[in-house]
């Protein structure tokens, strides 16, 4: 079946499509050596790339209540965006409880992907990533990263009309007969994330105290696109050696269901920090991503981030996003560039910008659009991320 939302066809011919890990016989992490579980020596990461930051030394990113949004009490929400002001200034990403999601909505969600990840590679395979359309489907943790990451991901992006007809396809090829409780309960996880997305979006307008909110408003109207994407960690042998999901910042705002084990990290003033999932209390991590930093003038910030793995626990993760379609143009809100505050970013098309991510340039990829040319590039260095394009030798040396 075809899908509706497919990319513009610059992007049609990627240089070469990164390993999918479900097209092999045998997972990566269940190939036994010398009857011992090991870590495939093509999975090591270059010293400098390894983590050195357990999944489960914690920090406390701010946690705020949004309950006060769901009851109108207008206190509360001054409170509110006061919160998320600070957190987007100063972290990019910040955890939210209340945020309306039902916990039996989450727990079900949850629960579909686990079977999903649980399939045997031969079904998993009947809806293998489509790299030459839509990089629909399953495969490896990042598609933007050529090296071999301790992950598999399902993800989809599509326009609400094509939203029942996809989930219901990917369903069929699944579970075949048995696909009810998947797709319904992947369905009622988006309609969930889309009031919670459209409410911190208004908060983050209020936070900017734009006047004129109709350079906002205009991002979540007409045809958006809403993406899913759940992540799959499989216990590792050996964590310091291997990485989950590569450096990268998110284009657009995302809700991140973080599961209820450790594993994402998030760098703040140059030092990683794994971010405490709060096991059971029903939270949502938000990351404002790169398009609000544009959007805002650099005031808010796209957080640096990735995960890690641990020896015992597998680890889920659902992370949902929406973005305008591939030819909306991205730039800055004018009422936040002024003397003080001179525009940071060139104005770019979506598709631009996503050209320049899926070329390998996985994390913050500003030296492209910096009306200051390659200022910003030592961020990208300062995450550790040395991948500036897919012959990069240490990339080569990774692969290898
Ligand atoms: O697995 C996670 O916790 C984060 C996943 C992520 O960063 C992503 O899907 O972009
Ligand atoms: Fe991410």
């Amino acid at each position: 079946m075809g899908l509706e939302t497919e990319f513009p066809s610059e992007f049609q011919t990627p240089a070469a499509p990164p390993t999918v890990y479900v097209d092999e016989k045998e997972q990566p992490w269940d190939v036994k050596q010398g009857g011992e579980l090991k870590v495939p020596e093509s999975f090591v990461w270059p010293d400098a790339m390894q983590p050195k930051v357990a999944f489960n030394e914690y920090v406390d990113v701010p946690l705020i209540d949004l309950a006060p949004c769901h009851t109108g009490d207008e206190i509360g929400i001054q409170k509110v965006v006061k919160e998320v002001d600070a957190a987007c200034r100063e972290w990019g990403a910040f955890q939210v409880i209340n945020h309306g999601i039902p916990d039996d909505v989450v727990l079900r969600a949850r629960e579909a992907m686990k079977r999903v990840f649980h399939l045997p590679p031969e079904i998993k395979l009947k809806a293998q990533r489509d790299y030459i359309k839509n990089y629909n489907g399953f495969g490896a943790g990042s598609m933007l990263c050529p090296s071999k990451q301790w992950s598999e991901a399902f993800q989809f992006l599509m326009t609400d009309e094509a939203a029942p007809a996809v989930i219901d396809d990917y369903g069929e090829r699944l579970f075949g007969d048995d696909k009810e409780f998947f797709c319904n309960a992947i369905k009622e996880y988006l309609i969930g994330n889309d009031k919670v997305r459209l409410l911190i979006w208004d908060l983050v307008i209020k936070g900017l105290k734009v006047k004129n909110d109709s350079f906002f408003k205009k991002y979540l109207s007409g045809s958006v696109n809403k993406g899913f994407r759940s992540n799959y960690y499989p216990p590792c042998p050996d964590p310091s050696k291997v990485v989950g999901l590569v450096v990268h910042t998110d284009s657009t705002l995302g809700l991140v269901q973080l599961g209820d084990v450790g594993g994402y990290q998030l760098m703040k003033d140059g030092v990683w920090m794994s971010v405490n999932p709060r096991k059971g209390e029903n939270t949502l991590c938000i990351n404002i991503g790169d398009y609000i930093e544009v959007m805002s003038n650099n005031q808010y910030k796209s957080v640096i981030h990735r995960v890690v793995t641990n020896t015992e626990e597998e680890r889920i993760s659902i992370d949902c996003v929406a973005q305008p379609p591939w030819d909306f143009p991205l730039s800055t809100c004018p009422e936040l560039i002024d003397e003080d505050h001179p525009q940071i970013y060139k104005p770019i098309i979506g598709k631009e910008y996503q050209a320049v991510k899926l070329e390998g340039h996985v994390c913050r990829p500003q030296k492209f659009f910096t009306v200051a040319g390659d200022a910003h590039l030592e961020l990208r260095h300062a995450a550790g991320n040395v991948f500036s394009s897919t012959s990069d030798p240490s990339v080569v040396a990774a692969r290898a």
